[in-house]
């Protein structure tokens, strides 16, 4: 364990004097680490919740036929314009088109086909009537349709091309590929979809203190609750997590797993140990390379002491060991690295504007970022601000749908007031 006594002497200073970066330049200074991933094929059906990695143009148009809507006849308009209550006009049926085929014909002057919906509509034909409109009778063997008012052409034709075009943009490179996508790409013909690969992201807990989840509470001692949470925010990010465990406050054992994680994955969180406690290990260890620090403050709250380094072109983000901090911190940091290395086109949390749900007296002299459940009411989008949403406390987390951005210059604010709020992915829960 690290003794106090010579921790880290020559940095004792730097330790205190930590020069605050706003969020949005904190986010810059990240961002050139953040390597596009390559990308890799894989299944239709396993696409979902990835990022592509390529354009997709329709290969053809969509439809990519004529289509009927509805089932009934394919006839030619204008042989009904004399149709009326007292005046049947009947066609000859010269045959049926069921889904799937084809027409072994052209509609001619006088003639109909029976037509099923979804079925390619024949050619001649420039309107389909629906069986309702209509009545049969067979005659010597051949079935007539009976029609009573005119119609007009491309009725209940829905046309080639009607939604794609060959050609068209179709779905953007860098789009999180949901049902609908997935729908578009079965319909154009894509089996296997270029996506980025998913970083690995390797989590590891710093703290004397922490305890396995399956173990018994022991005096002094927490459960390790942070990297659960991570590797769940890191699978919700897009990234696969890899569990390195908790390791004890100690700077060697840190220094040699912290080396060993940053040659092996692609991005390295850590969480604990980043302020300016005795036993901050990780704090400790970003400051003894400073060349590769890239922060280790930002003007923001929960989450101020949040620490990132780059060594050997990986990313090393530290969180802090406070868990609405850590959960701040990688929303507002991790979260968009994951989203850039898979090329994510909206890689950071939507901004929403919504009124407070209750007033908001807290004032700081950095942007306050506060844990909020949403609720719609008559239209309009409230935020209420949690009653305790201290960077220690861990419950509110569960109850939080989006993060209130109260900027330092904001004042007190009522119920009512306008304020942006950084939407957490899921559903509101009401
Ligand atoms: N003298 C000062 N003290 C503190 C300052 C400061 O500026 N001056 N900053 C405070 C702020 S702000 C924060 S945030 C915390 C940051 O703490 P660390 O990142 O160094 O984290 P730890 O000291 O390791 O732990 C803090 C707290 O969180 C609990 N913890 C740690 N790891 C986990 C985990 N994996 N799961 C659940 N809970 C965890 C830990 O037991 C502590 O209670 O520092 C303030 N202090
Ligand atoms: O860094 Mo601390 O999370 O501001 O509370
Ligand atoms: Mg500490």
């Amino acid at each position: 364990m690290t003794n106090p006594e010579n921790n880290n002497k020559e940095y004792i200073n730097d330790k205190f004097q930590r020069s605050a970066l706003q969020v949005a330049e904190a986010q810059a200074r990240l961002k050139p680490y953040a390597a596009l991933l390559t990308h890799e094929e894989v299944p239709l059906t396993c696409s979902s919740g990835r990022y592509l990695a390529q354009p997709v143009y329709a290969p053809h148009p969509f439809p990519a036929f004529d289509r009927s809507s509805m089932d009934g006849f394919a006839v030619i308009a204008a042989d009904t314009s004399a149709a009326g209550e007292l005046n049947t006009v009947w066609l000859e049926v010269v045959e049926v088109i069921p889904c799937g085929a084809v027409a072994s014909r052209e509609i001619t002057r006088g003639t109909a086909a029976r037509i099923m919906t979804g079925a390619q509509v024949p050619g001649g034909a420039d309107t389909v009537i629906m069986l309702e409109a209509t009545e049969s009778r067979i005659e010597d063997g051949v079935t007539y349709v009976g029609i009573r008012r005119p119609l007009e052409a491309g009725k209940h034709i829905t046309p080639c091309g009607l939604e794609l075009s060959t050609g068209d943009p179709v779905l953007p490179e860098g789009k999180l590929i949901g049902a609908g996508d997935i729908a578009v790409l079965a319909a154009l013909g894509v089996p296997d979809v270029p996506v980025r690969r998913r970083p690995k992201v390797a989590v590891f807990a710093t703290g004397s203190e922490l305890l396995e989840v399956d173990e018994p509470l022991a005096p002094g001692k927490i459960r390790n609750s942070n990297s659960p949470m991570l590797e769940a925010l890191i699978r919700e990010a897009g990234g696969e997590p890899v569990r390195l465990g908790a390791i004890m406050d100690d700077l060697e054992l840190a220094r040699s797993r912290v080396q060993m994680a940053l040659e092996s994955y692609d991005l390295v969180l850590t969480t604990g140990g980043v302020s300016v406690g005795d036993y901050d290990i990780m704090g400790d260890l970003v400051r003894e390379q400073t060349g590769d620090m890239l922060f280790n403050k930002i003007a923001m709250r929960p989450g101020s002491v949040t620490t990132a380094a780059v060594r050997g072109g990986t990313l090393l983000l530290a969180l802090s060991g406070n868990p609405g901090a850590c959960f701040v911190g990688f929303q507002l940091f991790a979260r968009p690295v994951i989203g850039w290395m898979q090329g994510a086109a909206q890689p950071f949390l939507p901004e929403w504007t919504a009124r407070l749900g209750a007033e908001y007296k807290r004032v700081d002299r950095f942007t306050r970022f506060v844990r909020a459940r949403l609720e719609i009411r008559e239209g309009v989008l409230y935020a209420y601000p949690a009653a305790v949403d201290e960077s220690s406390v861990t419950v509110t987390i569960k109850d939080s749908d989006c993060l209130i951005i109260i900027p330092p210059d904001s004042g007190q604010l009522s119920a009512g007031d306008k304020v942006t709020v950084l939407k957490l992915p899921g559903e509101i829960r009401g």
